[in-house]
C-alpha cells in the first residue's frame, strides 16, 4: 500500500493493510488510508471500488479479513463495544438513520434519556436537546417530529448526535446526493465552520468539483485498492479521473447544443394542466426523438410532475397522455402498458428488489406485462441482464448476483437497464446518474443518447447541468409551476441561475 508522508501527530484515523472478500468478490485488498486531524479528506473512485466497504470497516459495522483500524495512534475496539466505536466515529449515510416517528429531541437521546428516578424526563430530554443543537448551531425544533425533517436539516441532526457521543471524526456518504444548489451551499459552509471548530471529515462524492471545493487531500481507490493519497491541490482533474480509471479518460457526453429536434414527429407525451399535492397547473409535452429536460430544486415540484407521469404519483385536474391513450392518475401497470419507462426517484423504494437477482430486476417490468401468468424464457431474460451488465458497465459477478451484493452505483445502472426492458416509447428518468462515477455517467447518459435516436421521448427530471446538458430544452419549475424553458445551447450560469430563482451574473 502506498502510504503519505507522515506528521507529528498521530492520525485522527488510520486503516493498514485491510482485504475483505464477499464469496468471489474481493471488495478490499491490501488498502488503507490515514485521515489527519482537522482535515476533509475525499474518499474517491468508481462504483464497486470498495469505498463502502471502507466506510463498514472503518465505522466497526465490518470486520475485516485482514489489517486493522487505528483512532489516533491506538487500536479500535472491540466491535461488540459499539459505545466505543461511537466515541470515536460516525457516518452519515445517503439513508436516513433517524426515526422518524421520534421527535428530534429522542432521535438524539436514543437509548440514553436522561432518567429521573427510573423514568425519562422530558423536560431534561428536551433542554438538553435544546442546547445540543444550539451548541453546533443547529437551528431545528427540538420538538419536531424527525420525519418531517428536510434531507439537510436530517443530515444536520445526525451529526450533533454523533458530536454528542464524543466523535471527532464524522464520514460523509454522498452528503450532496439529495440536496440542491443552495443546500449545497449552505452544507459545505457547515462543513467549514465545524472543521474550524475540530471536526474531521471523510467525505465521499462521485461530483469531483466538490472534492475540489470542500476538501484538502484526496484518497483514490480502484478496483479495491488503494492508488493514491496526495493534496488535492498536487492532483488536478484529469489525473484523479486516471488514478480512479486507471486510464487517461476523454469523457465523451452527449451535448444537444447544434442539434435540431424534429419539429414533425408526433407528440409522445402530453401533459395537460395537471394538479397535484406540490405542483398545479402543469403542461407540458414531449416528441418522440425528443429530449427534454425537468429542472427545479428538490422542493419545486418537478419530482411530484414525473412520479404523475410515471404512475408513481397522483394527479388531479388535466390529463396525461402517451400517444393519444389518456394515463389514469396513480396507476403503474397501465403507465407500463402504455408504453412508459421510469428511473424513479429513490431506487429502494420503488426501483429494485434487493433480495432478487439483476437478471429478474431487469426483466420484472415486462413480467408485469405479461401479466400473473406472465413467463419470461430463461434465454431472454439472461440476454436481457447481459444486455445492461455490458451496456452500462456494471461491476458483478453475473446476471444471477443478487441486487443487495451491488455498489450504490451499479444499483443504480441496473434501475436503468429496467426502465429500458419493455421498450418503452416514453421514458422518464429522475436523477438518473445520481450516486454514479465520472464513467459510468458517460456510459448511462450515452443511452439516453441512444435512445433518443431510437426515436423514444424522454424526459430528464434532474438538477444536475450534466444531465440537462443532453436535453433539446429544459423546463425549470418554481413553487409547483413551470417558470422558464431553456433552448439547449444555455449557459450554465443561466441555467443554474434559473434553476435556484436568482438573477444570472
Ligand atoms: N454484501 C455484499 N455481498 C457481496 N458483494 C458485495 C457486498 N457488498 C459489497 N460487495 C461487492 O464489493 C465490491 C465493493 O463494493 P462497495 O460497495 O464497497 O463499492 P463502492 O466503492 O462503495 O461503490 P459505489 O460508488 O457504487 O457505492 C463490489 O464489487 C460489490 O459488488
Amino acid at each position: 500500500m502506498q502510504e503519505p508522508p507522515s506528521g507529528g501527530a498521530p492520525p485522527i484515523v488510520e486503516a493498514i493493510g485491510v482485504s475483505k472478500r464477499y464469496g468471489p468478490t474481493i471488495a478490499l485488498s491490501d488498502a488503507g488510508i490515514r485521515v489527519h486531524a482537522g482535515e476533509s479528506h475525499a474518499l474517491v473512485g468508481r462504483n464497486g471500488a470498495g469505498k463502502s466497504t471502507l466506510v463498514g470497516i472503518l465505522t466497526g459495522l465490518r470486520a475485516s479479513d485482514t489489517g486493522e483500524v487505528r483512532f489516533s495512534g491506538e487500536p479500535a475496539p472491540p466491535l461488540s463495544d459499539r459505545e466505543g466505536w461511537r466515541q470515536r466515529v460516525a457516518c452519515v449515510y445517503q439513508h436516513s438513520t433517524i426515526i422518524p416517528d421520534l421527535t428530534v429531541a429522542e432521535n438524539l437521546f436514543i437509548n440514553r434519556q436522561p432518567l429521573q428516578r427510573g423514568f425519562i424526563s422530558w423536560p431534561t430530554l428536551r433542554r438538553e436537546a435544546r442546547a445540543l443543537l444550539d451548541r453546533w448551531n443547529v437551528s431545528v425544533p427540538e420538538d419536531m417530529r424527525a420525519g418531517d425533517l428536510r434531507v439537510e436539516a436530517r443530515q444536520l441532526v445526525e451529526i450533533a448526535r454523533a458530536l454528542s457521543y464524543g466523535a471527532r471524526f464524522i464520514i460523509l456518504d454522498e452528503p450532496t446526493a439529495q440536496l440542491d444548489g443552495e443546500e449545497i451551499k449552505r452544507l459545505f459552509v457547515r462543513i467549514r465552520e465545524l472543521q474550524a471548530a475540530g471536526v474531521t471529515f471523510l467525505f465521499i462524492s462521485h461530483h469531483l468539483q466538490e472534492v475540489y471545493e470542500i476538501c484538502q487531500t484526496v484518497t483514490v481507490l480502484r478496483d479495491a485498492r488503494h492508488i493514491v493519497t496526495a493534496p488535492v491541490a498536487d492532483l488536478p482533474k484529469s489525473r484523479l479521473i486516471e488514478a480512479m480509471t486507471g486510464e487517461n479518460v476523454h469523457l465523451d457526453i452527449a451535448d444537444a447544443a447544434g442539434r435540431v429536434p424534429d419539429p414533425t414527429a408526433p407528440v409522445a407525451l402530453t401533459v395537460e394542466r395537471i394538479s397535484g399535492e406540490d405542483f398545479s397547473d402543469v403542461s407540458l409535452t414531449v416528441r418522440s426523438g425528443e429530449v427534454v429536460g425537468l429542472s427545479g430544486s428538490t422542493s419545486s415540484g418537478r419530482v411530484g410532475v414525473a412520479e404523475a407521469i410515471a404512475g408513481l404519483g397522483r394527479y388531479r385536474g388535466g390529463t396525461i397522455r402517451i400517444g393519444s391513450r389518456t394515463l389514469p392518475s396513480g396507476d403503474v401497470p397501465t403507465a407500463l402498458s402504455l408504453g412508459v419507462g421510469c428511473v424513479p426517484k429513490s431506487r429502494h423504494k420503488e426501483g429494485l428488489v434487493l433480495s432478487m437477482p439483476i437478471a429478474d430486476n431487469t426483466t420484472m417490468t415486462i413480467n408485469r406485462l405479461l401479466g400473473p401468468l406472465g413467463f419470461i424464457p430463461p434465454a431472454k431474460r439472461r440476454n436481457r441482464a447481459e444486455e445492461t451488465i455490458r451496456s452500462l458497465g456494471v461491476v458483478t459477478q453475473g446476471p444471477e448476483q443478487l441486487v443487495s451484493g451491488l455498489s450504490g452505483g451499479n444499483q443504480q445502472k441496473v434501475v436503468m437497464g429496467r426502465a429500458l426492458a419493455n421498450d418503452p416509447a416514453v421514458l422518464v428518468l429522475m436523477d438518473p446518474t445520481a450516486g454514479v462515477d465520472v464513467k459510468s455517467k458517460e456510459a448511462l447518459l450515452g443511452v439516453v443518447e441512444r435512445m433518443r435516436a431510437a426515436g423514444k421521448a424522454i424526459l430528464v427530471v434532474s438538477s444536475e447541468v450534466e444531465d440537462l446538458r443532453t436535453c433539446d430544452r429544459v423546463l425549470v419549475m418554481r413553487h409547483g409551476s413551470i417558470v422558464a424553458e431553456h433552448k439547449a445551447g444555455w449557459s450554465d450560469n443561466a441555467l443554474v441561475a434559473s434553476i435556484e430563482g436568482i438573477e444570472a451574473l
